[in-house]
């Protein structure tokens, strides 16, 4: 039983594709993430329709949203928390934040120990190609934490520019905002629960 206001984002839109990483080992702590019991992606209603109504637009094209993160419990950021003061750990280094040292993730906004998820009206998402069962290529891949990241960082191909900006541009054409360090990461505006962090697990 979820509270009121929030729903599964398969009963709302089934044909949304999804890959819950802090579900699993496949993240920048290389763990699962404390209160991701399920695999299951939660949000707002508010959140729901306006994916919904993206979906629709994508699917004509023989594109999809891919969710990567939506409500994410304020245990979970506890957990980021926790893991960011243990500064020799750092398994998924390579990987997911090369050239940032793991005490400035935080601090470069590339997490936040206040996030925006809890409140379970952001998303981390991407578009495949149907044909493809690809993800586009946005420049970086999800949850790089570094400039190549940020929307704007201009030494990426034309290509790859292209495909973050019909993202963010179809994204905020449909009442969400956009975030300066991360071209996955996208608000709702006129979020139901501005001030709300919650804190019920994921399953
Ligand atoms: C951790 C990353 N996926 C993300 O969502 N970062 C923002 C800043 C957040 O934690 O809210
Ligand atoms: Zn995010």
């Amino acid at each position: 039983q979820l509270p009121k206001g929030f729903v599964y984002l398969s009963n709302i839109d089934a044909t949304i594709k999804s890959e819950l990483r802090y579900f699993s080992n496949n993240n920048f702590i290389g763990k699962p993430i404390d209160g991701y019991n399920n695999n299951c992606v939660i949000v707002t209603l508010e959140t729901a329709k306006k994916l919904e109504k993206i979906q629709k637009i994508l699917i004509k094209k023989n594109l999809s949203l891919k969710i990567f993160d939506a409500y994410r419990p304020q245990q979970a950021v506890n957990h980021f928390v926790k893991w960011a003061k243990v500064l020799n750990d750092t398994l998924m280094k390579k990987e997911y934040y090369p050239k940032i040292p793991k005490s400035q993730l935080f601090n470069l906004g590339y997490i936040a120990s206040k996030s925006g998820h809890t409140r379970g009206s952001t998303v981390d998402l991407t578009i495949i190609d149907l044909k493809t069962g690809k993800e586009l290529d946005m420049g970086s891949p999800y949850d790089f934490f570094g400039e190549q990241s940020h929307p704007y960082f201009s030494d990426i191909s034309k290509k790859q520019k292209e495909n973050r900006f019909y993202l963010r541009k179809i994204m905020l054409a449909n009442g969400f905002r956009p975030y300066d360090n991360e071209w996955w990461h996208f608000t709702l505006n006129n979020e139901p629960f501005p001030k709300t962090y919650f804190n019920f697990p994921i399953e």
